[in-house]
């Protein structure tokens, strides 16, 4: 945002201008609010307080009753923060002698990209007071006491409402808890031209169509089967085989011209349950395995769901990577647990791995390793093990971050809380091999199988079970062809 905000200046638009109409913004949202006859705004010592003196000033003209209080001393307010608090007519309190129960909205404009460390002393006692008024918070750039890098709570920060940011969403908008603490989140044009992503070029996203389209592969007239891949998912025993079908499932669904469920023979019988089209073969160790994956066509494997750790998993892992497209989850990460550096290996020899651990799936494969275990926040972390890895990491969760080894990151925010069932990430990983099987990058499938994931369950709706998720993809397909196709 420094490098925005220079970038804005440079191309004529005064800082003063950037922070009129920041200002101007927040009091155009707290505006909205019913009947918001008393405004309490809450100003720190910096610019972020500043944008709270100009929407003081706006509200004011707009015939709003509004009380400001100012965290630190007034004479030590400097540059445009200072400008903004001498054009403010009103009175500026001391925050430990104002009423909060008084006031109707509350706007926070404490500390806002500038938090330098955790809070504590009275702003960290003004955050909590804040906090516990359970008026209506309106944050500005961000909660208080929020870090905008990590998304993590440094000391304290109050439940916003709604939080009006500048320019563009920053990562602690997106990563949790921070996501959840600013409420709704507006994102206002302060005048800082787009040109200025030219120049900064970001490295981090919001996991949206936008990001990966260009590589989505839409069936072509006259395409075969063979042209859009042939995905193996491996299966383990036949009472845990369940997992390996819905992940079956969910690489057809996505478009992967064959799917071949490689079954222990206990297990044949059960893929009766599952969808006709997908192949049944019996496959009962990594010799068996290796004879089937003879036939180069198998481009994509995906080994994880149901199929146990341990030796057995990692021999199938090593047949199955050399030269072909890898998906790895669940049992096939904690295999490697502490080893993540043989996981590198396999990476290495593949066509391109795709690794999705929860987290704690993540912490144990990560093991000792406080580069990556210990990194500022879920993005650093995600990105650290890419790296590690040579591999595309997705790190679920509520938030969940995918990261390329480049350094590419992204950040998912349309996976609704019901997604949380078990077997759903068993559907992501077949998601994920279906694209991959297609020809799609690692990163960029990756990133659309947590997309597709997230919309296809909200397709299904509220009560859903991970079996409703490949067949939510059709809807999901059908509107993402209509948009793709019109583009
Ligand atoms: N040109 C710009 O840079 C623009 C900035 N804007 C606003 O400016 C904000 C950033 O302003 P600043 O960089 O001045 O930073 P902030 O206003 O967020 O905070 C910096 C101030 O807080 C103090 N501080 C930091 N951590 C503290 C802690 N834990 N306890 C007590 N004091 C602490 C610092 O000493 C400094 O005085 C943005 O969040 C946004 O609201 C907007 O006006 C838009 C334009
Ligand atoms: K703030």
């Amino acid at each position: 945002m420094a490098r925005a905000d220079k970038f804005a200046v440079e191309m004529g638009t005064p800082s003063m201008t950037l922070m009129d109409r920041a200002g101007t913004a927040v009091a155009d949202a707290v505006a909205r609010y019913p009947y918001p006859t008393r405004i309490l705004v809450l100003c720190g010592p910096g610019n972020n307080g500043g944008d709270g003196f100009v929407a003081a000033r706006v509200l004011a003209q707009r015939g709003f009753k509004v009380r400001l209080a100012l965290l630190g001393d007034r004479d030590k307010l400097t540059g445009d923060a200072r400008r903004a608090a001498e054009r403010w007519r009103g009175a500026v309190e001391e925050p430990a002698a104002v009423d909060l129960d008084e006031a109707g909205v509350i706007v926070d404009a404490l500390f806002g990209a500038g938090l330098a460390r955790d809070l504590d002393g009275a702003a960290r006692a003004l955050v909590e007071r804040m906090a516990q008024s359970g008026k209506p918070i309106v944050a500005v750039d961000l909660p208080s006491g929020l870090d905008g890098a990590t998304g993590k709570v440094r000391g304290a920060a109050a439940q916003a409402v709604e939080t009006v940011t500048f320019f563009r969403r920053k990562p602690g908008h997106l990563l949790e808890p921070g996501r959840s603490l600013c409420g709704r989140v507006r994102v206002a044009d302060i005048g800082i031209p787009d040109e200025a992503l030219e120049a900064i070029r970001p490295q981090t996203f919001v996991d949206m169509p936008a990001l990966w389209r260009d590589a989505f592969l839409v069936p072509a007239a006259g395409g075969h089967k063979y042209s859009r891949g042939h995905a193996v998912v491996v299966s383990g025993p036949a009472w845990t085989s369940g997992a390996a079908r819905l992940s079956a499932r969910g690489a057809l669904r996505a478009g992967a011209g064959l799917v071949t469920i490689a079954l222990p023979r206990d297990a044949l019988p059960l893929q009766a349950a599952s969808y006709a089209a997908i192949m049944p073969r019996p496959v009962d160790g990594a010799g068996e395995l290796a004879e089937l994956l003879a036939d180069r066509r198998l481009n994509t494997v995906v080994l994880g769901p149901g199929l146990g750790g341990g030796e057995q998993t990692r021999a199938k892992i090593d047949v199955a990577a050399p030269g072909r497209r890898l998906v790895l989850d669940a049992d096939a990460l904690t295999s490697y647990e502490g080893v993540p550096w043989a996981l590198a290996a396999v990476a290495a020899c593949s066509d391109g791995l795709i690794v999705t651990p929860h987290e704690g799936e993540f912490a144990r494969m990560f093991r000792g390793d406080g580069e990556v275990l210990e990194a500022p926040s879920k993005l650093a972390r995600t990105r650290a093990a890419a790296r590690r890895l040579g591999a595309v990491v997705v790190l679920k969760g509520a938030d969940t971050v995918i990261a390329h080894p480049d350094g590419r990151a992204a950040i998912a925010e349309n996976a609704p809380a019901y997604l949380a069932t078990a077997g759903a990430g068993d559907v992501l990983a077949g998601i994920a091999g279906g694209l991959l099987a297609q020809g799609m990058p690692p990163f960029e499938a990756a990133c659309a199988a947590v997309w597709l994931h997230g919309e296809a369950a909200r397709e299904a709706g509220p009560g859903l079970i991970a079996d409703d998720l490949p067949e939510g993809l059709r809807g999901v397909y059908s509107r993402l062809y209509a948009a793709i196709e019109k583009a």
